[in-house]
């Protein structure tokens, strides 16, 4: 079992950010020490929320406490998501640093938060440059939508030789591992969501129904649980295949009650034994 450091946001009412991550970690026996970047009432889809940004300096004196502890060393990865200013981000930087020095075999998994295909870019400006240049080359392990891959790339990719070669670029950059989420290539069918991650040279995908439903909270939900994975079973392919199945266990369950946040601890038992799971494919950009 793990201890992971996870500094996102957190929402009081709802299911994003920490309040989407930190259960299903938990679920899974893992000890989850949250860290918040933000304290609002609800998710910001709502159109109106109450609540507070913390700053960088927010994040470094919780840190600071949990190093007082003495127990920075026994912390096996840091998570982070959502930044909400380039100056959290340096923190969440500092502290992946920190925790290094401590444990060398940390591991920092970052889930590049910077936008989707509907609605674009919805972070502040300077954020997805420091995705880009700062935060995504000191991961180990990143986790874009397939909008996030582009712009982290700087490409168009829309075909599965595109996108392996986007993510071999990404790779080259610094992380090892790369989870692609939301995936929507040529050969995707329309009622079909994709997902793919890579590792050592070789590359998944994992072909799951799209379900009609819009929520917030299942990239934090699925980053938590791949990290988990991985970290557990050391295979990328293995993770993938478990965090698509319990997010899309998540996903209809939440679709099925009409809910218009993610059923995080009505759906518990998907995290742990998904009612279905879905098959891991190896793909080349062979021919
Ligand atoms: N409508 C949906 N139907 C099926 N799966 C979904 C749906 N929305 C999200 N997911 C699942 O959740 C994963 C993460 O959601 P995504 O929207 O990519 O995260 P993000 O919020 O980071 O953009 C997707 O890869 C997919 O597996
Ligand atoms: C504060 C906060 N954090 C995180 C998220 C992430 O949501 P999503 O998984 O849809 O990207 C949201 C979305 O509204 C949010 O408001
Ligand atoms: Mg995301």
């Amino acid at each position: 079992m793990a201890n992971v450091l996870s500094i996102q946001s957190h929402v009081a009412y709802g299911h994003v950010g920490n309040a989407s991550a930190v259960f299903p970690l938990q679920r899974l026996g893992h000890e989850v020490w949250p860290v918040h970047t933000v304290q609002f009432s609800n998710h910001t889809g709502y159109g109106s929320w109450t609540g507070r940004v913390f700053d960088g300096q927010a994040v470094d004196e919780v840190v600071e406490g949990i190093a007082a502890r003495g127990v920075l060393g026994s912390c096996d990865a840091v998570l982070s998501g959502y930044l909400g200013s380039a100056d959290i981000g340096h923190a969440v930087v500092g502290t992946v640093a920190r925790v290094r020095a401590a444990n060398p075999a940390a591991v920092y998994c970052c889930d590049p938060v910077i936008g989707d295909v509907g609605r674009g870019v919805f972070v502040r400006p300077g954020i997805a440059e420091f995705m880009r240049d700062v935060a995504v080359p000191v991961a180990d392990v990143v986790t874009p939508n397939h909008f996030e891959l582009d712009l982290l790339t700087g490409r168009t990719t829309t075909t599965l030789p595109q996108v392996l070669d986007a993510v071999a670029a990404l790779q080259a950059t610094g992380p090892r591992v790369v989870l692609v989420t939301s995936l929507d290539v040529e050969d995707t069918p329309d009622d079909a969501v994709d997902l793919l991650a890579a590792e050592g040279g070789r590359a998944w995908r994992v072909r799951t129904p799209e379900l009609g439903v819009s929520v917030n909270g299942a990239g934090d939900a699925i980053a938590a649980l791949f990290l988990a994975h991985w970290m557990s079973t050391g295979s990328a392919a293995r993770a993938l295949g478990a965090a698509a199945s319990s997010v899309f266990g998540l996903l209809r369950m939440t679709a099925e009650a009409g809910s218009r946040e993610i059923l995080t601890v009505a759906a518990q038992e998907e995290f742990v034994s998904p009612t279905r799971t879905f098959e891991v494919t190896e793909v080349t950009a062979a021919p």
